[in-house]
C-alpha cells in the first residue's frame, strides 16, 4: 500500500535549491524549527512542499504516530527480540512503570556517585571506563563533549580489545586512585571481560589491597556480575529494553555522571526529556526529527544517496560522528522489514564525517566536485567555550555557513575544473550553546530521527543480529578445534597465529 506515496515522492517535481527558495517564499518560516536551544534549519534541502505532504501521506500508511505511541507506552516495538524500547522512560518518558524502574535505578547511581565523592572507596582521581560499542561511545562522547575542563576526575574509556589500548590510558593513572567500572548490558561480550580481566590484574600487580573492591559493574544482566566476583552493591543495574546504542542516558552514563556531577547528568536528561516531548505532540511538518527523517529518506531511500555526511564545527562534538555511526547504521542497517521479506529500497546511508573547518582542507573537495551527491549536516554553536579570541569562533562559524551557501550555489567558470555544479543539500543545526540540556536535547533528536527512518522504511531499528555471525566465527577460530575455514582464512589464520 505504501508503494503509491513511494511513488508519489519519485515522482515528486525536483527543483533546485535556488529555485525551491523561490517557488516557495515561506521556506524559512516552515523548514527552520526552534526547539529546546537547538535551531534546525532544512531549507537547504531539495524537500519541496510536495513532497512534505507526501511524506506525511507515507507517514500515515505506516502509521508513524501509533509507531511512536507503542514506543513510548512501552509496548514491543523490537519484535525479533519480543522486547520494548524503553530509553525514553529513563528521562521520564514512558509507561508509569517503566518510569518508576528506571527513576529506581538512577537513585541507585545517584548513591554510588555521592558515595565516590564522598571519598567512600577513598580518594578517586581516575575513572577506567571499560565497555564497547553502546556500552562506550555515549559515555565518551559525553564527557569529551562536556567534561573537558570539569577536573573532577580523569576519564579513560577503553573499548578495544588491543592492549595497546589499555596499555595507553592507564600509563598515567595511579591505580590505587582508580575506580574501575565495567560496562556491558550483557556481560558477555569477550573484548570488555578480557580488559576487565587485565585492569583487575593491573590493580593487583600494583599492590592493590582488595581490587575486586574497586569495581563498579553496569549491566542489564547483574547476576552475571555477581558471578564475575562484583559485591551487588557495586551493581547498577539497567534495563533489558534499553538498547545498547540508546543506553547513555542509563546506568552506562555513570562516568558521565562522575565526570560532569550528577546535576548535569540530570540537566541531560531533562533535555532529552524536551526532545522528546516535541516529538510526540509537534505535527509531522513542525517536528524536527520527522523533518530530518524525511529528508534522509528523500537522499538515501529515494534518489539512492549511499552516504550522509555530518561536520560539527565545533571541536567539542568532534565524538558525533562516531556515536551516530552506531546509531544510525546498527539500528538502520537492515535489509529485511519487519514483514520478513526484502526491502524494496536502499535503508540507512552510510554515516560518515569529521569536524570543521579541518575536514574541508581534506574531503570537501569530493562534496562540492565528485560524482556523489552526499547530503550534508552542519552543526555549530553560538558561544565558544574557550577562553582564546573570539576570532577563533567567527571563523568556525563564518566556514560553517560558507560551505552550506557555496554547496547549493555552485559557480559556472569557462574552465570546467573550476566549475561548481552547486545544488548540492544540507541541514545546518545551530546550537545556542552546547551544555547539558541541549546536548540532551540533540542526542534525543538523532535517535528520533534513527526511529522515523526505521518506521518509514519498515525495518526493526531495535536489533542487530548482523553483528552476531562475526563473533561466532571468531570464537570458532579461537577456539581451535576441528573447524574448517575457507583457504584464505586458514592460511591467514596459520600465518599470524599458527596451527590452532
Ligand atoms: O554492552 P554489551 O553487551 O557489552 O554490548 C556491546 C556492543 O556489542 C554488540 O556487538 C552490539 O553490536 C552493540 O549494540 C553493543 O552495544
Amino acid at each position: 500500500m505504501s508503494a503509491s506515496a513511494w511513488r508519489k515522492l519519485e515522482e515528486a517535481e525536483r527543483l533546485p535549491l535556488t529555485v525551491l527558495f523561490e517557488a516557495e517564499p515561506d521556506r524559512l518560516s516552515r523548514l527552520v524549527l526552534e526547539e529546546a536551544g537547538l535551531r534546525f534549519d532544512f531549507s537547504k534541502t531539495h524537500l519541496s512542499r510536495a513532497m512534505i505532504d507526501a511524506f506525511e501521506a507515507l507517514a500515515g500508511e505506516r502509521d508513524l504516530s501509533g509507531a511512536r505511541e507503542a514506543m513510548f507506552a512501552g509496548r514491543v516495538v523490537n519484535p525479533t527480540e519480543d522486547r520494548a524500547a524503553e530509553h525514553t522512560a529513563e528521562r521520564g518518558q514512558g509507561a508509569p512503570e517503566s518510569v518508576a524502574r528506571a527513576q529506581s535505578m538512577h537513585n541507585r547511581m545517584r548513591a554510588l556517585v555521592d558515595a565516590v565523592e564522598a571519598e567512600a572507596f577513598g580518594p578517586v582521581r581516575h575513572i577506567l571506563h571499560i565497555g564497547i560499542g553502546g556500552s562506550a561511545l555515549g559515555p565518551d562522547f559525553l564527557i569529551d563533549a562536556l567534561g573537558r575542563d570539569s577536573g573532577r576526575y580523569d576519564c579513560a574509556i577503553v573499548s578495544n580489545v588491543d592492549g595497546a589500548a589499555m596499555e595507553e590510558k592507564v600509563a598515567d593513572f595511579d591505580p590505587h586512585a582508580t575506580l574501575v567500572v565495567i560496562a556491558s548490558k550483557t556481560f558477555t561480550t569477550t573484548e570488555t571481560m578480557l580488559n576487565a580481566r587485565s585492569a583487575i590484574a593491573w590493580l593487583e600487580q600494583a599492590g592493590v589491597a582488595d581490587p575486586y573492591g574497586r569495581l563498579i559493574a553496569v549491566t542489564a544482566s547483574p547476576e552475571r556480575a555477581l558471578d564475575f566476583g562484583i559485591d551487588e552493591t557495586r551493581i547498577l543495574p539497567f534495563s533489558e529494553t534499553v538498547g545498547g546504542r540508546y543506553s547513555l542516558w542509563s546506568a552506562v552514563g555513570f562516568p558521565a555522571a562522575l565526570a560532569l556531577g550528577w546535576d548535569a547528568f540530570e540537566t541531560l536528561l531533562e533535555g532529552a526529556a524536551t526532545m522528546d516531548r516535541h516529538f510526540r505532540l509537534a505535527p509531522l511538518a513542525a517536528n524536527a526529527p520527522v523533518l530530518a527523517a524525511f529528508v534522509d529518506l528523500h537522499y538515501a531511500a529515494v534518489r539512492g544517496c549511499g552516504t550522509r555526511a555530518v561536520f560539527a564545527y565545533d571541536e567539542r562534538l568532534r565524538l558525533l560522528p562516531s556515536y551516530l555511526q552506531q546509531l544510525e547504521m546498527e539500528s538502520n542497517g537492515k535489509s529485511v522489514g519487519l514483514d520478513g521479506h526484502p526491502v524494496a529500497r536502499p535503508t540507512a546511508p552510510i554515516t560518515w564525517g569529521g569536524v570543521g573547518t579541518d575536514a574541508q582542507h581534506a574531503v570537501f573537495q569530493l562534496l562540492h566536485q565528485g560524482t556523489h551527491l552526499v547530503p550534508v549536516e552542519f552543526l555549530a554553536v553560538v558561544r565558544p567555550d574557550h577562553g582564546l579570541d573570539f576570532a577563533h569562533h567567527r571563523q568556525l562559524l563564518v566556514n560553517c555557513f560558507a560551505q552550506g551557501a557555496a554547496l547549493m550555489a555552485g559557480r559556472t567558470s569557462d574552465d570546467p575544473a573550476r566549475s561548481y555544479p552547486g545544488d548540492r543539500p544540507s541541514t545546518t543545526i545551530l546550537l545556542e550553546e552546547l551544555d547539558p540540556a541541549s546536548l540532551g536535547a540533540l542526542i534525543a533528536f538523532y535517535e528520533h530521527r534513527t526511529f522515523t527512518n526505521a518506521v518509514l522504511l519498515g525495518i526493526n531499528p531495535f536489533d542487530q543480529f548482523g553483528v552476531e555471525l562475526g563473533k561466532e566465527i571468531a570464537r570458532s577460530i579461537d577456539g581451535g578445534g576441528d573447524v574448517r575455514f575457507d583457504p584464505s582464512t586458514a592460511a591467514l589464520i596459520e600465518r599470524a597465529l599458527g596451527e590452532i
